[in-house]
């Protein structure tokens, strides 16, 4: 073989490992530095191949993906990865150049849409729901993310089926796990099983800091946040880290439930941030013979929406299926969408697609790679 067909083989083998995504930080291997010397001599292609950090979680499924992409290519008789680790340098270098420049991925500056989830009582179904939406939102091909900000009550890794799952690090910035298409962040992921969160103020600031810019989201089209329920430490801090958030409001069709959600919708409005409008959950269950078991009452969704002067965006019916799938880890707008309450949960994230606020004027938030 000439020397011009090894080094248009070389290219050709380096052109399909382009095509390999690093399965945690979501951007092709080429991008990222992870490719090293490539040649292909009489057909054996040899691959240098550089990890992130030493044992990283992800190195088997990227071996294989980069000796099927390079065994793919025509030409291609045998493959030889060599898989070794970045420098300290190499590393530093990588993450500078992923975080970028912002300060906050969701500044004002983002193309995001950022919405938090809110309520006034617990126990309403806002992590469901917001599981659910992610998940739903993720199905028709958005790039989504949830953070999980019930920093005491955390639901979202048991909602998605990554209970046991730990975020990779790498240097300074964390991996989220990706579940059901879903980059999901929790302090769930950071403490150990049974262990109580029980922190102040200035702690809960600080971690939701942290989430919003160590944790590496890649360009997201809408961040979820499930906030903790009524109007704490938690929802103050995201009023002023996020002003340009929008804000679904959860609440059951109980009268109680209704008021302290509006409350917390008031805090959010304090902040700056706009309500999107109000999703009523646990509405009227219908019964085998047609009758509706109203558990929780009616009208509580609309009378917030009324109040508030918003949209009553979705009303979730009661549903087992639902419960199961939340309990599962497999959430029922993917496992059983025909099911009603997820029916209504595909069609608020339809709603949801379509922006309320233009981006028009808005300066485009360029990603640094
Ligand atoms: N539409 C529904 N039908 C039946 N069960 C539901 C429905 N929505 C939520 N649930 C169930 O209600 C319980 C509470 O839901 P969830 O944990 O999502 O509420 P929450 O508002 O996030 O609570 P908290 O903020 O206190 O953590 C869960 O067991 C969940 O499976």
């Amino acid at each position: 073989m000439t020397r011009p067909d090894a080094d248009a083989l070389a290219a050709a083998v380096r052109a399909a490992l382009g095509r390999v995504v690093d399965p945690e930080i979501r951007r092709p291997i080429t991008e990222l530095d992870m490719v090293g010397a490539v040649s292909v001599v009489e057909g054996a292609a040899s691959i240098d191949l550089s990890l992130t950090i030493v044992g990283c979680p992800a190195a088997d499924t990227i071996e294989r993906d980069v000796r099927a992409a390079a065994a793919a290519v025509p030409g291609v008789t045998s493959v030889d990865v060599a898989v070794g680790v970045m420098s300290r340098e190499q590393r530093d270098a990588l993450t500078a150049r992923l975080k970028g420049t912002r300060t906050s991925q969701f500044g004002p500056d983002s193309l995001t849409r950022v919405i938090l989830v809110t309520s006034g009582k617990g126990g309403v179904g806002k992590s469901t729901l917001t599981a659910n939406l992610g998940v739903a939102l993720a199905s028709t091909g958005l790039s989504v993310g949830i953070v999980d900000a019930d920093v005491f009550g955390f639901s979202i890794p048991g909602l998605l089926g990554v209970g046991g799952a730990r975020p990779t690090k790498v240097g300074e910035l964390i991996l989220p796990p990706v579940a059901h298409g879903v980059k999901a962040i929790s302090i769930g992921m950071f403490v150990d099983p049974g262990t109580p969160v029980s922190w102040r103020g200035p702690m809960l600031h600080r971690t939701m800091q942290q989430f919003l810019s160590d944790v590496f989201f890649g360009d997201l089209d809408v961040l979820l946040i499930d906030l903790p329920p009524g109007t704490g430490d938690v929802a103050i801090s995201l009023g002023q880290l996020l002003p340009q958030a929008e804000v679904l409001v959860v609440t059951t069709p109980q009268a109680a439930a209704a008021e302290v959600a509006e409350r917390s919708a008031l805090v959010a409005r304090q902040t700056g941030q706009s309500v999107l409008g109000v999703v009523e959950n646990m509405a009227g269950l219908v019964q085998p013979d047609g009758s509706v078991l109203q558990l929780f009452g009616e009208g509580g969704g609309a009378a917030v929406a009324e109040r508030l002067g918003v949209p009553v965006l979705a009303s979730i019916p009661l549903s087992i299926p639902l419960r199961e799938g939340g309990d599962a880890g497999a959430p029922v707008v993917l496992t059983s969408p025909a099911d009603p309450a997820a029916a209504a949960l595909l069609a608020l994230a339809d709603r949801l697609r379509v922006r309320s606020v233009p981006l028009a004027g808005r300066p485009l938030g360029v990603t640094p790679l």
